[in-house]
């Protein structure tokens, strides 16, 4: 199947198309408009503005010290979550009215375009006579504030990453025509580079987990009920399955001889709760890639560009480059 240009341009729009986008994209006007973002379909400008704000406030919040008190991150990212709750059911009622207006909604194969006016639009199957909704707004809030949080930074993160270690050396193929499954499935190279970036810098560094059931890790006995953390920095940087683990090398998942061990590569979890985005992580990042080094060329702005964790790795200075266009998208 063959990804035209207008098909996978608005999976990337959630996270990495500048405010020009529209020149990049041609001029063509999609009947729910190109402006519109996957996830809440909200159009550019103040209120787009705002939520992005919001989310940063709720991100810093949910990595500071649990403080309840005024002027602590922790504070700010509480009430800006109930803020993105606010603009959220705002959306939600819009939705719903552009639903009744759009009656023909069935055949409309627009009408999924965002993730809010999906969840609005599921029924509850369960009883086919019902036209009850399946979600209740305030779960349609929180599935889209998960949405918006697990998949934001974690793939912005892994492409800047991407840049810093590989881009900047010129590693790619190029295609002039548009990208299609086939050709995905060929970046066998550039997904190392993905996945061993993500070894060694892992945008989500550390999760909690539950205990369900006593266990014993190094003579150590964890209990039932216990609330603990898996890091997965310190299973990256295990000697004993990635030799040499601070050098960035690509080729450690050639596939050689003897594959690692179970639950030794965690960028994305594993097991049940392994990343659902998985698989759309990966063709973001590798379109990504792709056009970044056929369409355009760059270079880094600054030579020396440390970073930190917030919790996700940010470079103090941002991440400036000067671009040049080789090549307009729309003469694809
Ligand atoms: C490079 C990109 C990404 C990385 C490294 C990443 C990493 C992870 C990790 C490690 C977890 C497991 C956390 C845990 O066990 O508690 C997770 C869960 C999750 N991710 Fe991602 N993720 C990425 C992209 C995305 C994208 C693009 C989406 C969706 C648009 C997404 C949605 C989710 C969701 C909903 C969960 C929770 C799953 C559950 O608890 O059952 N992720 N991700």
């Amino acid at each position: 199947m063959e990804l035209s240009r207008r098909e996978h341009l608005p999976a990337l729009q959630v996270f990495f198309l500048p405010e020009s986008d529209r020149e990049l994209r041609g001029r063509e006007e999609e009947p729910h408009g190109p402006n519109h973002t996957l996830i809440f379909g909200i159009e550019r400008g103040s209120r787009r503005r705002r939520l992005v704000r919001l989310f940063q406030q709720v991100m810093n919040g949910m990595s500071a010290l649990p403080i309840n008190l005024p002027f602590t991150l922790f504070n700010k990212g509480v009430r800006a979550r109930s803020e993105v709750r606010d603009i959220v059911m705002e959306l939600i009622r819009e939705k719903r009215q552009e639903m009744e207006k759009r009656k023909t909604l069935d055949n409309n194969h627009h009408q999924y375009q965002d993730l809010i006016t999906k969840f609005v639009s599921m029924k509850n199957e369960e009883d086919s006579t019902s036209s009850s909704p399946m979600l209740s707004d305030d779960e349609i809030v929180d599935n889209c504030i998960v949405a918006m949080v697990a998949g934001h930074d974690t793939s912005s993160v892994l492409l800047t990453f991407l840049e810093q270690e590989e881009i900047a050396k010129g590693k790619s193929g190029t295609h002039d025509e548009p990208l299609t499954w086939d050709d995905l499935s060929k970046m066998k190279y550039t997904w190392k580079v993905a996945t061993e970036a993500l070894r060694m810098y892992p945008p989500v560094f550390c999760a909690f987990k539950k205990v369900l059931q006593d266990f014993e890790l190094g003579g150590y006995i964890i209990p039932k009920g216990w609330q603990i953390v898996w890091a997965s920095f310190m299973t990256h940087m295990d000697e004993s399955i990635y030799p040499d683990p601070t050098t960035f090398n690509p080729t450690r998942f050639d596939n050689k001889q003897g594959a690692t061990p179970p639950f030794s590569y965690i960028a994305f979890g594993g097991g049940p709760r392994l990343c659902p985005g998985y698989e759309l992580a990966r063709i973001e990042t590798l379109t990504m890639v792709h056009y970044m080094v056929t369409r355009f060329q760059w270079k880094l702005s600054l030579k020396e560009n440390l970073f930190g964790r917030f919790p996700m790795p940010i470079f103090h200075h941002g991440l400036p480059i000067q671009v040049k266009i080789k090549k307009p998208l729309h003469e694809s």
